[in-house]
Order: structure tokens, then C-alpha cells, then sequence
């Protein structure tokens, strides 16, 4: 593993246990800027594990982590956010009681400068800065093709506006990278392509993003690297052509899941 310029993400050695089980086993991986980039596995092989631990969300038990050129320890999601990491998750959280405009102003308030003491006065400088938080949230809304439910509790928004909205309120934090805990789980065909097309355009707009993801079409319409993980373990790296005949690759998930051809080995 190493790094240049073009190195967005350096992660070297990532270990993980819980208990009598390696999560996570010396894994390494680097994701050049402007890449989409997969991360793709059998089921329990460590991929939301690996997010939950370059986000601060677990406590690796070794690893080396460098974002942009600059060494961050993940020990506290609010600072792995600050450094410009922002993601979704698996299973959406969204304050599902709040407007979709108020979901993303929270993800926006990390780059706010009024801070608690503000708020709480609602100081002048304060109320100039919310109002450009909303107009941000409102863009940003826009931007992902819901802007016209900016007013809707988040709970009422159907599952794919939900996962949009969970985009939208991840990209109000500005990051350099962008990772997605299976963004087009549950969605139908249609969702699935307007999916691609946004994951196409934040990649346009200068976002790098990170992808776990079990629907192969997508992963090999998408991505310009993969990784493929097996317990714990990095078993393969290369673009989604290369990984997708790779011997290892294959018996893994022949292993797990009784696929038959490799494309149907990489969907399982
Ligand atoms: N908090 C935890 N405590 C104990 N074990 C955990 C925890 N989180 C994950 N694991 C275990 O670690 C292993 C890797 O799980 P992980 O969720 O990272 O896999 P995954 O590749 O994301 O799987 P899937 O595709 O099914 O989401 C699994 O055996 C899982 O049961």
C-alpha cells in the first residue's frame, strides 16, 4: 500500500475484534481522489465494520489512517466528520420526526461558527447563519431530487427519497469523501438508476466516494476500483473486470451463498 498526491484515503493495517471474532484483519486500502470506489464482500465479511471504524464509530485495535495527507485518529464520529468523512447508513437514520430541510441543516450546523452559545441566544449572527444553513439545506435537497419535500417529516418520504435525504444531509457537511452503507438496498429498478445518476454526479462535482454495495451491476457500472473482503480479510483489489474473474474472489462466494458464474458469485 502507498500513497502520492492523488491519495484521498490511506488506510493501513485495520484490525478489528469483538471478542473471539476478527472483524477485521490487516486491512489495507487506498482510494486515489475523484474515484468511486467499492468495497464489496459476502455477507458478515466486515464491510460495515470497516465503515463503522474509518468514521470513529468502533475503536480499531491497530491501523494507520491518513485522509487528504493528514494523519486523523477515527476515535469520535464528530471529528472524522470535521476532517471530511461523512456517510450513510445501512439501515437509514433520519430524524424521522423532523422536516427533510431540518435533517439536512443538522448535518450543515458541524460547519457552523455560532455554536451552542449562539443558538441557545439566537443572536443576530446567529439567526443570519441559520438562514444560510436552511438555504444550503434547501440546495442540497434540490440537488439529490427532493426539493419539493423539503417540508415533509423525513418519516413520510418513501424509502428512496429516505436514502436520498440521508445523501443530501451527508453532503451538507461538505466531504472530501462520501461513503455509503448500501444506498440502493430495497430500491426498485427505476431507483436504482436515478441512484447511479446521482452517485455519477457528486463523483462530477469533485466528491470521492466510498461504496459498499451487493448489486454487481451497479458496483461494475460505478466503481473504478473494488475491494473485496472475506473474513476480515483483503482477498482481492483491482477494477470491477479484474475482481469479478478472480479465483478468490469466486470460491468466497461460492462459499457463502451457492453462486454459479462469477457475475452471479459477485451479486450474491
Ligand atoms: N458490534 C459488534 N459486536 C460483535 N460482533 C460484530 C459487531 N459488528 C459486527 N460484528 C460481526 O463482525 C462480522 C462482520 O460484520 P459486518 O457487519 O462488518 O459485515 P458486512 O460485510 O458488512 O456484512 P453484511 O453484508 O451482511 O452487512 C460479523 O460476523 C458480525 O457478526
Amino acid at each position: 500500500m502507498s500513497q502520492n498526491k492523488e491519495t484521498l484515503l490511506f488506510v493501513n493495517g485495520v484490525s478489528k475484534r469483538f471478542g473471539g471474532l476478527q472483524a477485521l484483519n490487516d486491512v489495507s486500502l487506498t482510494i486515489e481522489r475523484g474515484q468511486v470506489y467499492g468495497l464489496i464482500g459476502p455477507n458478515g465479511a466486515g464491510k460495515t465494520t470497516f465503515f463503522n471504524v474509518i468514521t470513529g464509530l468502533y475503536t480499531p485495535d491497530s491501523g494507520e489512517f491518513v485522509l487528504g495527507g493528514v494523519s486523523y485518529k477515527p476515535t469520535a464520529v464528530h471529528d472524522v466528520a470535521k476532517a471530511g468523512i461523512a456517510r450513510t447508513f445501512q439501515n437509514i437514520r433520519l430524524f424521522s420526526d423532523m422536516t427533510a430541510l431540518e435533517n439536512v441543516m443538522v448535518g450543515r450546523h458541524i460547519r457552523s461558527r455560532s455554536g451552542l452559545l449562539g443558538a441557545i441566544l439566537r443572536s443576530k449572527g446567529f439567526q443570519q447563519e441559520e438562514a444560510a444553513i436552511a438555504k444550503r439545506a434547501q440546495e442540497l435537497l434540490d440537488y439529490v431530487g427532493i426539493g419539493q419535500f423539503a417540508d415533509y417529516k423525513a418519516r413520510t418520504l418513501s424509502y428512496g427519497d429516505q436514502r436520498r435525504l440521508e445523501i443530501a444531509r451527508a453532503l451538507a457537511t461538505e466531504p472530501k469523501l462520501l461513503a455509503l452503507d448500501e444506498p440502493a438496498a430495497g430500491m426498485n429498478a427505476t431507483e436504482k438508476v436515478e441512484l447511479r445518476a446521482l452517485i455519477e454526479r457528486i463523483s462530477k462535482d469533485g466528491v470521492t466516494v466510498l461504496l459498499i454495495e451487493h448489486d454487481v451491476k451497479l458496483v461494475m457500472g460505478l466503481c473504478n476500483r473494488v475491494t473485496v473482503l472475506d473474513y476480515g480479510r483483503r482477498i482481492a483489489e483491482g477494477t470491477p473486470a479484474e475482481v469479478q474473474r478472480n479465483e478468490k474472489v469466486i470460491e468466497a462466494y461460492l462459499g457463502h451463498g451457492g453462486a454459479k458464474t462469477a457475475a452471479e458469485a459477485t451479486a450474491a
